[in-house]
């Protein structure tokens, strides 16, 4: 197996606070990897350094064999371009249709014309299950499911090898969400992603999730297949996992 993603030894620091404190993980290239833990544990803060949001105190992070915490400018904008962030604020431009929305990171990242643009947003609505003839509505005009499912073909515009998923089914119903979920894993074999997510959400723990890595007291306590790690004596494991498997 081939790690896609290393962070090692990673410190981060807010302040007065520390939040990661010698924080392990490796990431296997084609797998959907969970980052679990309690609130504040810093599971988003890790999602944003490994995207290169936010720096790190020290340590090593490691994506498609370059080290973002050395890496060059030019060779930064390279890397950005090989994934895809749906992040909970990341939401869609309210005064943009959901075409145009999709369209934005083609018009700014690549040179194609016009009509190849539209080409590939089509390809991606119905890729993410929205119809054609949906391309036309407004953020506003769309149900929550249809917003992620719109979102999600954005940051799949430019055919990244990766996906960073922030709770992505947090405030769809349940219907949507086990929805999403199966267009999650539908698209990793489709697209060959290797797909980082972090969720609150049990079912699509359960349903998506290759393994996870739990983060508690600025470490990993725990990281492997959910069976694996279920079975490590750590208090947030044992009731978030509660009345489970
Ligand atoms: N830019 C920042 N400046 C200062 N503190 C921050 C910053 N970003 C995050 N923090 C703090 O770092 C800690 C971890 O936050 P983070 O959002 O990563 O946690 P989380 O595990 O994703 O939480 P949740 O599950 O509640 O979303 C929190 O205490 C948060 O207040």
């Amino acid at each position: 197996m081939m790690a896609i993603i290393e962070v090692k030894d990673v410190r981060t620091v807010f302040g007065s606070k520390v939040i990661h404190d010698g924080l392990n993980l490796e990431i296997n290239q084609g797998e959907i990897y969970g980052l679990l833990g309690p609130s504040g544990c810093g599971k988003t803060t890790l999602l944003r350094e490994m995207v290169m949001l936010q720096g790190f105190h020290s340590g090593s992070i490691k994506i498609l064999g370059e080290k973002i915490e050395s890496i060059s400018d030019e060779a930064a904008q390279k890397l950005r371009r090989e994934w895809g962030v749906l992040f909970q604020a990341g939401a869609l431009f309210s005064s943009l249709s959901i075409k145009e929305n999709i369209a934005l990171p083609l018009i700014e990242y690549s040179d194609l014309s016009n009509s190849m643009i539209e080409e590939i947003v089509d390809f991606k609505i119905n890729l993410v299950g929205l119809k054609s003839s949906d391309a036309h509505l407004f953020p506003s005009e769309i149900s929550g499911g249809m917003k992620k499912k719109a979102a999600l073909a954005r940051s799949l515009a430019m055919d990244p090898k990766l996906l960073f998923l922030d709770e992505p089914t947090s405030g769809l119903d349940p219907i949507s969400a086990r929805e999403f979920d199966q267009l999650i894993l539908n698209l990793r074999s489709m697209l060959d992603l290797t797909i980082v997510m972090v969720s609150h959400d049990l079912q699509s723990i359960y349903d998506t999730l290759d393994r996870v890595a739990i983060i508690d007291n600025k470490k990993i306590v725990s990281e492997g297949t959910l069976s694996e790690v279920m079975s490590t004596s750590s208090e947030f494991i044992q009731t978030f996992f509660k009345n489970q498997g």
